[in-house]
């Protein structure tokens, strides 16, 4: 007897077998089709991993599987092999690791095939006659059908009104008969660009010359300034592949805030390019799946989790914006992309390339150590110059509304130039809380430890933590008094401000607050490229490669507020943060001013960061990490807990640690350090906690975490503490 192996998307680092489904052959079943089973009371879609002729579970316990649902693998070999890479690497339950690889649709359980493929039409010869007087509706769905001799789609009968569970009944009258459609969705081009490409400058041509050079396998880091050009090496290398007739895959950090960047690489191709954004309904997702999947889609661009997308003929890879965050995902399944994406190209054998202004500490170590091919653009493209700094020290300056006067001057004096300011305060919201004057009370969250913001439109106090909301008081929670007074400011005080100094002037807030609606940000962006003067005012959405040509003032109002942070990374990203947000003047045929407000003007850092730039900063900052036993010199993980108890999860993760260390055969060369509660423990109502493993070794520590694993997973407190494992953590909160 044979039994199925099954991947199945659970928190249980285990497989599953199955017996196989009545009339099933399984020495014919292909490692990778999906597998419908009963888990529990649910039904799930498993992946069949292998098949077996033994089974550690005696045969009469075994279940039979419900369905096999694919013929072949919806996946293929490179993506099943990358994904069960990433599973063991973050240490992940492999069934869910496969199934967060999946479109939606097919994590359901759905046909791995394209909305119209699948058909209705009436059979030859059939004839409304045959239906008796009393199927109005069934006479009804025969006409549609008999109207649309090519075959229409159940998604079109019902938007006709028809009755799609009806189909069935005139099927079994010998009437209709569904099949399957094989669209044509290939696209030929002779000619694969709409315009011109532009003529390279030595620095970019040679970046484009390493990319395209060697087949096979390279990583790249291609450093680039701000402003220096670095998409327009990403179009002509993609070009040089597409011309191959192969496929590109970028990825970049948030579609919706870079529709500036997506409409470039439509501009330039005459080829589809797909998008995979948060807006595309699952039938739409599963669809550009299956074309990047057929090769039809040739341009392929998507947030972190395209990086699973499979390739019929990959060409090569590009990361916009390596620097950013948002390639970890945090929760859950917490793998990197951008790390990922080396191991796939390697694993296809095409070259990978990392673009930033501002390479993670990681990504520079990497280069340094010949991992990476380093690629470097040191000048703006075109006649632009690199912006000139200023630090605006506001030691004793009073602050309005969190402007100083010498900077509202310098606001008046750009706008009077006819050009557009940008601003940069990184708290959305009014204020980042509110005070009782006659107490000290502060309006904190019941649920966190944090300080809830006070939002004006609409009036409200929410905590960005937990997202809990409440009304504002009236009067103070403590001592009654009426003084309430919001702390500080955020950008909604800030625009108000702006506003009223300049009342001529349209202030733009951008902040997620003001992007939520579809295509906000888009219209944003059309207004500021209107080229009038205007102010913007905004978070770090505002950072993320943005191309303003008008903005010539920069202006950034606590460019302090990362310079302390508890995290060891808080250094490197605030000066991302700086000379991105900076970046952002001077692009265009003006030149560019920096303001920077500061407490610390005289910090090391920061003025190193203005003086020097990214890479001293950066080199200074590696060599601190190496000195002090930090990532990236040694590798990293992180164990967290959360109970609902204060206590509970510090006093789980020390258990766990007693036990493993007590152990004579651990792994060498582990450094343990805490548990020790989360830097904010509380957090959604739950006590949190923390335990860092760091190693020189990879592999010991990927030992000992496997190890924790299996004593976590044991141990008889894990309901009442929920833990998670984080391999390579970018934030240590
Ligand atoms: N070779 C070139 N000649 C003239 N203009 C160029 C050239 N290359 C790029 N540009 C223009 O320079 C501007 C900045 O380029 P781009 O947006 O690609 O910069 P970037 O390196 O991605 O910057 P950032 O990291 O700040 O996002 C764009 O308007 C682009 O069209
Ligand atoms: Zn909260």
């Amino acid at each position: 007897m044979s039994y199925l192996q099954l991947a199945i998307p659970s928190p249980l680092r285990r497989l599953f077998d199955y017996r196989p489904p009545a009339g099933c052959s399984p020495e014919q079943l292909s490692p990778g089709v999906r597998v419908k089973v009963p888990f529990g009371r649910r039904e799930v879609t498993g992946i069949l991993i292998n098949v077996t002729q033994h089974s550690e579970v005696p045969p009469d316990k075994l279940k039979p599987a419900i369905a096999v649902l694919d013929t072949t693998p919806p996946m293929p070999e490179s993506i099943l092999k990358l994904a069960r890479w990433a599973a063991n690497y973050y240490q992940h339950p492999l069934g869910d690791a496969l199934s967060q690889a999946l479109p939606v649709l097919l994590r359901k359980g759905d046909p791995c095939e394209y909305a119209h493929q699948h058909l209705w039409r009436s059979t030859p010869g059939a004839d409304i006659a045959q239906l008796g007087k009393t199927a109005a509706r069934q006479r009804e769905l025969l006409l549609l059908l008999l109207e649309h001799p090519n075959g229409i789609s159940e998604d079109a009968i019902r938007a006709e009104g028809g009755q799609t569970p009806l189909l069935k009944k005139l099927a079994d009258k010998g009437l209709a008969e569904s099949f399957i459609h094989n669209t044509d969705h290939h696209h030929h081009s002779d000619q694969p660009l709409h315009e011109a490409p532009l003529t390279l400058n030595t620095e970019q041509q040679q970046a484009v010359n390493a990319i395209t050079a060697t087949p096979g396998f390279k990583s790249f880091l291609l450093q680039g300034v701000t402003g220096s050009g670095k998409t327009e090496v990403y179009l002509q290398a993609i070009e040089h592949f597409i011309r191959q007739g192969k496929q590109a895959l970028i990825l970049v950090p948030e579609i919706g805030l870079t529709p500036q960047t997506v409409a470039r690489f439509k501009a330039r191709f005459n080829l589809p390019v797909v998008v995979l954004h948060s807006n595309l309904t699952d039938r739409q997702r599963l669809d550009a799946w299956l074309q990047a999947r057929e090769g039809t889609a040739r341009i392929i661009i998507g947030t972190r989790s395209a990086i699973f997308t499979p390739l019929k003929s990959p060409g090569v890879i590009f990361i916009d914006e390596e620097h950013d965050t948002s390639f970890k995902q945090q929760d859950g399944f917490r793998y990197n992309a951008r790390d990922l994406a080396v191991m796939r190209a390697n694993v296809e054998q095409i070259p990978v390339v990392l673009g930033t202004a501002t390479p993670a500490i990681e990504s520079l170590y990497n280069a340094q150590q010949g991992r990476y091919h380093w690629l470097k653009l040191n000048q703006r493209a075109g006649n632009a110059r690199a912006p000139e700094f200023e630090l605006l020290d506001i030691r004793q300056q009073p602050l309005q509304d969190g402007l100083s006067a010498p900077l509202v001057a310098q606001i008046r004096h750009h706008l009077q130039q006819g050009t557009q300011v940008l601003i940069f305060l990184n708290r959305r919201g009014f204020a980042p809380t509110l005070m009782c004057h006659d107490c000290g009370w502060l309006a904190d969250c019941k649920r966190c430890d944090a300080h809830m913001t006070l939002h004006r439109k609409p009036f409200h106090l929410h905590c960005h933590h937990c997202d809990s909301q409440r009304p504002v008081p009236i009067k103070c929670d403590s001592c009654g008094s009426t003084e309430l007074k919001p702390v500080g400011a955020g950008t909604e005080r800030t625009e108000e401000a702006l506003q009223k100094l300049f009342p001529s002037v349209p202030v733009i807030r951008v902040d997620r607050d003001t992007t939520q609606r579809k295509n906000a940000m888009q219209q944003i962006m059309d207004r500021v490229h209107q080229g009038l003067p205007c102010i913007l005012i905004g978070t770090q959405m505002l950072a993320k490669g943005h191309h303003f040509p008008k903005v010539t003032l920069v202006a950034i109002l606590n460019a302090d507020s990362g310079l302390f942070s508890a995290d060891f990374r808080g250094m490197e990203r605030t000066a991302q943060l700086i000379l991105q947000v900076a970046g952002r003047a001077g692009r265009a045929d003006h030149p560019g001013k920096v303001v920077m407000q500061t407490h610390h003007a005289d910090h090391p850092t920061i003025t190193s960061l203005v003086t020097e730039g990214y890479q001293a900063f950066a080199e200074q900052e590696l060599g601190q990490r190496i000195a002090a036993y930090l990532p990236p010199s040694i590798h990293c993980a992180m164990f967290r807990a959360e109970a609902s108890h204060p206590g509970v999860a510090e006093r789980f993760l020390g258990t766990l640690r007693n036990r493993l260390e007590s152990d004579i055969l651990q792994p060498q060369g582990i450094q343990w350090l805490g548990p020790l509660p989360s830097p904010m423990e509380k957090r959604a109502g739950l006590f949190r906690a923390q335990l860092v493993l760091q190693c020189r070794d990879r592999k010991n520590l990927h030992q000992q975490l496997h190890n924790i694993i299996r004593e976590a997973e044991d141990d008889p407190d894990t309901r009442k503490v929920r833990w998670s494992v984080d391999v390579d953590p970018v934030d240590m909160f």
